[in-house]
């Protein structure tokens, strides 16, 4: 049975919403001095996403700016904007997006760059993940080369989101990853579990050696 999307959010449960998870991800240094960037969906046509350059553990509700998903990213919004307003165009499902510069992320996506792809199997853990109900289901990450230029960066992505609709989520090399769910909730959870699983590929390398 799949997950219903939980229903979009006014501009001020957004905002609280977006201020808590800053919060959550913050303790768990996963997003460390003013990396990462959030955003919930308002409406079919608008996201409320945090601003550029501030301490995402110390977000206070002025820092949440309202976007239009077909528009360019409002002044002074995240510099990775452009991500999180293709993901509401190219999921209308999604109702948030969470971006996160982990060690282990940042490491194993420059560790594994070459394959394109983390493909994560026999893990209980995977049924954290949107629909996986199994541990043998294979879940793919794609992972992409950084870029400083983030539209052109969104393009790479809109591309394969539209190939792969299976995706729970991707990397960006020796940067972080973005995730998305059907509610805040969901995309907390993900980010959380594939931390988890990031940290088993990585230790499973090193057993390997
Ligand atoms: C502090 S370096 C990280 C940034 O370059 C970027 O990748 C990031 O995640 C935060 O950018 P921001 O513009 O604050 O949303
Ligand atoms: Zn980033």
């Amino acid at each position: 049975m799949s997950i219903e999307p939980a229903p979009a959010a006014n501009l001020s449960e957004a905002a609280r919403e977006i201020v808590e998870v800053g919060r959550f991800l913050s303790v768990r240094n996963f997003v460390p001095a003013t990396s990462g960037n959030f955003s919930r969906r308002l409406d079919a046509r608008t996201a409320a996403v945090t601003r550029s350059g501030v301490d995402k553990g110390e977000l206070v509700e002025a820092d949440i700016l309202v976007a239009d998903i077909h528009a360019p990213p409002p002044k002074g919004s995240s510099a990775e904007t452009p991500l999180h307003l293709q993901l509401y165009r190219d999921r209308p499902e999604a109702q948030a997006v969470l971006h996160t510069h982990s060690v282990v992320a940042a490491l194993l996506s420059n560790l594994r760059l070459a394959e394109g792809e983390l493909v994560l199997q026999d893990f209980e853990l995977l049924k954290a993940l949107g629909d996986t109900r199994t541990h043998e289901a294979a879940v793919s990450i794609p992972i992409f080369p950084n870029d400083q230029d983030i539209p052109r960066l969104a393009d790479k992505v809109t591309a394969m989101l539209q190939k792969r609709t299976d995706l729970v989520a991707y990397l960006i090399a020796g940067h972080g990853l973005y995730t998305w769910g059907r509610s805040m909730a969901e995309a907390r959870r993900h980010v959380v579990a594939l931390e988890h699983l990031l940290t088993y590929e990585l230790e499973k390398m090193k057993v390997r050696r």
